[in-house]
């Protein structure tokens, strides 16, 4: 999607940082037309900015989090960030990681992370988030639980009224015993709500999706707001068969925006 960016004065000193931009002259005025994904770049640039040499860092997942893995990476190369450490939240992350040179451990080792860098599928007003529509919630969840500051990266289209709002899917990780009767049961929870719940699959034969962890993912669909959100994390979390859930709640010190007109940047 290309967004028109008329006036886009913050985000076109990013862009330029991040190579997406070159000014005509000093003095030109920015008119200039940037993709959903440039806008997450810009958005990971900015959150990179955060991380200092020595740092142990949670390296998220995802089409935002990817950005800042790679700019990581490139900075390492460059020699501008020394003696990092990165904690992956997924194989795909770690394989990301492992190709750009990036020093790795986990939890086990650094069980208190300084930073931690990730993408969010939904962020609301109190910086509360839905993640895991790419399947990573679980070792988001404990990454990102473990860290001092959390810097969550996203795209404007990621901004929400209430978590659900967006009208996608809200994950929740089961175990693949039984999983329709823990899907009947997440969905009668929220029946109030409108709920449907889901299985998520995946490839041409819609096989189940299964997880890092070897586990299913069940999406729920809401119709409208769930309500107090503590109240309804706990009671998924209260149903046996359910590993996690996708909400993020309190947990974002930072929130980066990228939009069409500039970054903005929420802390707590
Ligand atoms: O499981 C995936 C993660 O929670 C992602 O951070 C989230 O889905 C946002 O991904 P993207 O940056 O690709 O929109």
């Amino acid at each position: 999607m290309a967004i028109p960016c008329p006036h886009f004065i913050s985000s076109a000193k990013a862009a330029m940082e991040a190579g997406l931009l070159i000014p005509s002259s000093p003095s030109s005025s920015v008119s200039v037309i940037l993709s959903q994904d440039d806008l997450k770049k810009i958005a990971a640039y900015k959150a990179v900015e955060y991380v200092e040499s020595g740092m142990v860092l949670g390296l998220g997942t995802g089409s935002t989090a990817k950005h800042a893995v790679a700019r990581i990476g490139e900075l390492i190369r460059q020699g501008k960030l020394k003696n990092i450490i990165g904690i992956p939240t997924s194989t795909i992350t770690h394989e990301q990681a492992v190709s750009l040179g990036i020093p790795l451990s986990d939890l086990d080792s650094h069980p208190v992370i300084d930073l931690a860098i990730d993408g969010a599928d939904e962020v609301d007003p109190y910086l509360n988030l839905v993640k895991g529509r790419g399947g990573s919630l679980l070792r988001e969840k404990m990454v990102e639980g473990a860290c001092k500051k959390f810097v969550c990266i996203v795209d404007e289209s990621k901004l929400v009224n209430y978590l659900g709002g967006s009208g996608l899917a809200m994950p929740v990780e089961v175990i693949r015993f039984c999983w329709k009767f823990t899907a009947g049961r997440l969905q009668n929870l929220f029946e109030e709500s409108g709920c449907v719940a889901k299985l998520r699959t995946s490839g041409e034969k819609g096989e189940p999706y299964v997880t890092d962890n070897g586990n299913y993912i069940v999406d729920l669909y809401f119709k409208k707001s769930i309500g107090d959100l503590r109240v309804a994390s706990d009671a998924i979390l209260n149903i046996a068969g359910v590993v996690e859930h996708g909400m993020f709640l309190d947990m974002a010190t930072t929130v980066i925006v990228a939009g069409e007109l500039g970054l903005t940047v929420k802390s707590k």
